[in-house]
Parts: structure tokens; sequence; C-alpha cells
């Protein structure tokens, strides 16, 4: 490992489950600081590495809700401890070794500011600096490898936690520091839906020096006992930086690099940045304000955040400041959809929002890729209630998001494994019906299971029946198709 001291080195491999023959060295990189490279080619769906995380703990943004301290879970068996008011659901959890050791630290570390209340809120936005204050000085010595910031902005958590608690000055200074090491090097853990859990962040040694593309060669899985291993979606030649994605793939350049700006400090300008269509997809495209032109308005410089937008059709060009104005009133009209309710996506809305934008915008294919997912899959509507005509709508979303997923050349990202578990969901659905189609469909009933089980496996999000489904509906399956079918009704 270059540009790591031995020592250091040494710390790192401990967080890694198989650190022998690494598939990867650290380097300097061209895009920023150091960075993953391949030090052999790696072939598409191969493992590169699996770490262990440093620290685990609930997002300081979701502690509006009460979940438990230690397992994570929503529940109305939460309460606060009588010693030091952090949240637990149960007796075991109230008597684990990890909450025993946060509620002596905090008895004996924090002192409450005299008429203060309602710690458990606090405790539970500051629980994950609390687990950073817990580490080993070997282990604190490991966050001294990884790049940090300087954050000018107010960091009211800390505020609020200083408001109720007397916290010693030097744990204060870390905790801003660690605020600065979370920003630019924590991953949002997937969490499964059908779990009432609340959602994790984590620091992973490795993972922290995976640098960025909006077009990354990587996936992440993250396990049940929280490893995260980080996987090839494409083939990988020898040399090349090995990268991952930091923001949602389907968002449009400019809310991709904003959002890289404001949350990593750094301006994107990676292929897919550089290119206004992004590789054909048009992400980002607006109807032209002329309202008699059928064109589309593009950024004529998309890497500067100022430069002019220009239509396709007729040429007209348009100032960064109408541009932005008009992103404000899309993000208002979508801010007002409910977008939990898949049937009543208000129509006048949707209208005024195709006033504004063409279908190929990044809004429009959001929309469409969580309704692909939610129809068939909700309480009291699953596949097998569905009519006919919505069996086909999420068909036709599947496909149409796959396009879009593969025009961008991710390859088996985690959204294509999940829209392959989908579009696999509709086709079986349909041969389950009508059995004298599944003849027909056969084929794309196995390949779509098939890949979606290589690309999801092993993730903590993955569907619940994607290895039952695998088993009895991919290929290979000896069973007669009656009792293929017969995992659909499970
Ligand atoms: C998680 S760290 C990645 C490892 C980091 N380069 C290092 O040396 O430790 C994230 C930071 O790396 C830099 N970075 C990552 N991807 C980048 C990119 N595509 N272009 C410019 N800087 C990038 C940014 O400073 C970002 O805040």
């Amino acid at each position: 490992m270059a540009h790591l001291a031995a020592n250091e080195t040494l710390l790192l491999t401990a967080y890694l489950e198989d650190p022998t023959q690494p598939l990867w060295v650290i380097k300097r990189s061209n895009l920023g600081g150091r960075g993953l490279f391949a030090t052999q080619s790696i072939k598409k769906g191969t493992l590169i590495f699996k770490n262990k995380p440093l620290v685990v703990a609930p997002r300081a943004d979701l502690a509006g809700d009460t979940y438990c301290s230690v397992c994570y879970r929503v529940s109305a068996t939460c309460s606060a401890c009588e010693r030091c008011s952090q949240i637990t659901c149960s007796e075991e959890c109230n008597t684990s070794v990890q909450h025993r050791a946060e509620c002596n630290f905090i008895t004996s570390n924090w002192k409450p500011q005299p008429d203060s209340d309602n710690y458990s809120k606090v405790l539970a936005q500051m629980q994950i600096y609390l687990r950073f204050l817990l580490l080993s000085e070997e282990q604190k010595l490991m966050l001294s490898l990884l790049q940090n910031c300087n954050i000018d902005a107010k960091f009211e958590e800390l505020e609020e936690l200083c408001a109720k608690y007397v916290i010693p000055e030097e744990q204060v200074s870390f905790i801003h520091f660690i605020h600065s090491i979370i920003k630019i090097n924590s991953f949002r853990i997937a969490n499964n839906p059908q779990e009432r859990k609340i959602a994790l962040r984590g620091l992973y040694p490795l993972s922290a020096f995976l640098n960025h593309s909006c077009v990354p060669n990587t996936r992440n899985v993250f396990h049940r006992d929280f490893t995260m291993a980080v996987y090839a979606t494409r083939d990988i030649a020898a040399g090349d930086e090995i990268l991952t994605c930091y923001t949602g793939l389907l968002l449009c350049t400019p809310a991709r690099r904003c959002q890289l700006y404001k949350t990593k400090h750094f301006w994107c300008k990676c292929e897919r940045c550089k290119d206004n269509t992004e590789m054909g997809t048009k992400l980002s495209a607006l109807k032209c304000f002329n309202k008699e032109c059928v064109g589309i308005l593009l950024p004529m410089s998309p890497l500067d955040p100022r430069g002019e937008w220009c239509c396709d059709n007729c040429a007209t060009r348009v100032p960064c400041d109408k541009i932005s104005m008009i992103q404000g009133i899309l993000g208002s009209l979508v801010g007002s959809l409910d977008l939990d309710d898949q049937f009543r996506l208000e129509a006048p809305i949707l209208a005024r929002l195709a006033n504004f934008i063409p279908y190929s915008n990044h809004i429009f294919i959001d929309l469409r890729l969580r309704l692909a997912l939610k129809i068939g899959f909700t309480e009291g509507l699953k596949l097998n209630e569905l009519s006919e005509s919505r069996l086909s709508l999420k068909e036709s979303l599947c496909r149409g998001t796959l396009r879009t997923v593969a025009a961008l050349g991710v390859g088996d990202a985690h959204l294509r494994g999940l829209l392959l578990y989908h579009l696999h969901a509709v086709l079986a659905e349909r041969a389950r019906r009508s059995p004298d189609l599944y003849e027909e469909i056969k084929a794309e009933i196995e390949s779509t299971i098939e890949q979606a089980y290589h690309i999801l496996q092993g993730d903590i999000s993955a569907p619940p029946d994607l290895e039952l489904r695998r088993r009895y509906l991919g290929p290979g399956c000896d069973k007669p198709q009656e009792e293929r079918f017969f995992i659909l009704d499970a």
C-alpha cells in the first residue's frame, strides 16, 4: 500500500476480512488526495474487498424517531434508561455490553445542566459521536489517516448537547473533528424496508479511500453484521482507479454536482458531468421556454454552474439564473407531491411539471422508479391483486428505467439488480396467471432473477424472497412448472 507507512497499513488491514493478496493499492489520485487503484484486471462481479466498520450508528438526522440505541428497532416498547436517558427497547438491550459502556461513559463524563430535560433526543442525535468517543486510542489513530475538512457552519446538534450537559473541552474538540470525518468519509448503510429499523451510517477504514465517480465501477453490499463488501460492476483494467458513487445515480448533473459540493466539498468533473446529454439520457433537460418550440434546453458548459443553457432545436440561449428559478419551482412542485401514495400522484401537479420538463428529466425518471418498485409491493395491493393494466404499467416502468441505467454505463449497479428483481416478479406473476405463456417467457424469468440474485445477494436491503425465487424460478430448477410457482403463493 503506497502512501501509507507500514504501521498505518497494519492499522488498516486489521479491518479487512481477507487482507492477503489485495486487488487494490492506495495511491495518489488525479481526482483528489489518495484513491484505490486496481493492481490487476478485475472482472465484473468480483469481490474487490470486504471491510469491517470502525463505527456504526444511527444517522443523527433521524433522531426524531423513537428507536432503540442498541438494536435500532423502532418500537412501542422503547423507553429512556433511568441512569443515562438513552433509549432502549428491552431489558436485553438495556443490559447489553454496548449500552452499559455508553451509559457509564455518559453518566461519568457528561454532567446534566441544571433545569434541563428531554435528554433522550439529544443523546440519540449524538450517538454516533458517543461511539467515536468510546474508541480505543489505537482505533482513534486510524482516524488520523482519513481525509477531513474545515467545517465553518454551525454544528447544531453539538450546541444542543452543550445546552443539556457540561461536556469536557477536549471532548467538544474531538466531536468537531469527528463531525468532519463523518461528513467526508462515512457511508449510508442500506436498511431493509421490511424491518422497522432506523437507517444507519458506518465508517469503513478502507472504503474511506474510495474516490467518487458519477459512473462508478463498483457497488457496495452491506451485510447483516454491517461488514461492507465492494464488488466490480464492470470489468476494471489493471491500474484503473476503483470508484464509488457518493450520490444518487439517477440525479441530473446540476443536482449531483451541487450535492457533492455541499456534502463532500468538491466539484465533480467526471465524463458524465462533462457531457451535457449525460450519455444521451438527458436527465437535466428542461423544455424550451419558447412555447412554439419542441426542443429541450441543456447546459452549454455543464462544468460551469453559472453557464448558459441552450435549446437543441431553436438555439435560444437562457441565462443560468432563469434556469435556477425554474429548478426552484420544480423543487417545490415535487415537494408538494405525496410520493408515498403512488396512485394518487396529483394529476394537476404532474401536468404542471410536464409544462417545464420532458419525460427524460430526472424528476420523472425518479417518479417512475418509485412507482416501478412500489406497484404490487404495498400492503393490500400485492402483485397477485393487481389488474392486468397495472401489471403492464409496472413492467414498462421497470424496462424504461433499466434502459436509463444501461445508458449511463454503470454496469451491475445495485439499482439494476433491484429493477431486474421487480421485472422478474412481473413476468413470473404473468406466467402464473397464464401458464400457457410460461415457455415463451421462461428464459427471461430465469435470467432476470439470476442476475438480480448475483447483484443483490447478501445485502441487508435485498428482497427477503430473493434466494427462494432464484431456487424455484431461476435456471437449473428441476421442479415441475406448477411447483415452481408455489413460491409466489408463499
Ligand atoms: C472519502 S474521501 C476519498 C479519499 C480521499 N481522496 C483521501 O485522500 O483520503 C472523499 C474526498 O476525496 C475527494 N474526492 C473524492 N472523489 C473526488 C472526485 N471525483 N473529484 C475530486 N475530489 C474527489 C474529495 O475531497 C472528497 O471530499
